[in-house]
C-alpha cells in the first residue's frame, strides 16, 4: 500500500527534525512542504500571524477546529504558560494518527489533546465531556463552511467570554466569505484582518481575527 502525503511529512519529521524541538518540526514541515509536496499546513508566513495572536491571547484553555498533520498544534502548544492546554479536533482518522505523532515528536503532548471527530458533535461536549469553562483562543482551519456555523455553535454552548479571541485561516482561499460577513456584521464581534499568502505559495490569502464582546 503506497504511502499517503501526510505520512511522507511525519517520515521526513522524524528522519530530519529534532526530537522534543517544536521549532525544529515546524521548520522541516515547512521545508519539506515549500520544496517537495505542497501541504495544508498554515505555513510560516501565516504562522507568524498565529503566533502574535495567540501570544496576545495567551490562553489557558485553547481550541483548535483542523489538526491535520499537527504543525499548528505543535506552533500553538509551544506558546502556552504552564498548565495551559490546546484541545484539537480532526474529523479524519488518517490524520488524527499522523498529528498524535508529531505532537509526540515535537514533546508538546501534554500541553495538547486531540479530539477525533466532527467540531459540530465536539463542541457540545467541550464543557461536560472535556470540563471547559470557556475558551480564550479558537483557531479556525477546518471546513471553510463550518467556520459560521461553529462559530454560532460555540455562543450556544456558551464557551466564548468577553475577550475570547478567534482566529481564522483561509479568508482569502480557499476562503470564508459567509464566516467574513457573519463576523463583520455582529455587533458580537470587533474584527481585524491580517493580509498575507497561502502556504507555500504566492497567491494571496488572510486571517481574520475577530475578539468576542459578550
Ligand atoms: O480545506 C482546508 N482545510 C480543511 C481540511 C479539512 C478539514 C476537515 N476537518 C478537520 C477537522 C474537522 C472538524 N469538523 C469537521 C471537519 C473537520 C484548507 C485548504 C487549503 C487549500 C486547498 C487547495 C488549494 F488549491 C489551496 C488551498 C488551504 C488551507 O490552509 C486549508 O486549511
Ligand atoms: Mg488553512
Amino acid at each position: 500500500m503506497n504511502q499517503s502525503k501526510e505520512q511522507r511529512i511525519l517520515n521526513f519529521v522524524l528522519q530530519n527534525a529534532v526530537r522534543g524541538d517544536p521549532c525544529s518540526v515546524m521548520d522541516t514541515i515547512d521545508k519539506y512542504c515549500s520544496q517537495k509536496e505542497w501541504a495544508m499546513n498554515v505555513g510560516n508566513e501565516k504562522g507568524l500571524i498565529l503566533d502574535k495572536t495567540v501570544e496576545e491571547a495567551n490562553p489557558s484553555v485553547a481550541l483548535e477546529l483542523g489538526t491535520y498533520c499537527g504543525y499548528s498544534a505543535v506552533r500553538i502548544s509551544r506558546l502556552l504558560k504552564a498548565g495551559a492546554r490546546l484541545l484539537t479536533v480532526e474529523f479524519n482518522p488518517e490524520f488524527a494518527a499522523i498529528a498524535k505523532q508529531m505532537i509526540e515528536f515535537a514533546g508538546v503532548q501534554d500541553k495538547v489533546k486531540l479530539l477525533e471527530g466532527p467540531s459540530e458533535e465536539i463542541i457540545p461536549q467541550l464543557k461536560k465531556k472535556y470540563e471547559v469553562d470557556t475558551l480564550d483562543f479558537v483557531f479556525l482551519d477546518h471546513w471553510k463552511d463550518r467556520y459560521t456555523p461553529d462559530t454560532i455553535l460555540l455562543q450556544e454552548c456558551n464557551l466564548l467570554r468577553k475577550g475570547s479571541i478567534l482566529l481564522a485561516d483561509n479568508i482569502i482561499f480557499p476562503g470564508a466569505p459567509d464566516f467574513l460577513n457573519y463576523v463583520r456584521k455582529s455587533p458580537h464581534f470587533k474584527c481585524t484582518n491580517y493580509p498575507s499568502h497561502l502556504e507555500y505559495m504566492q497567491v494571496e490569502d488572510a486571517m481574520e481575527k475577530a475578539v468576542f464582546l459578550g
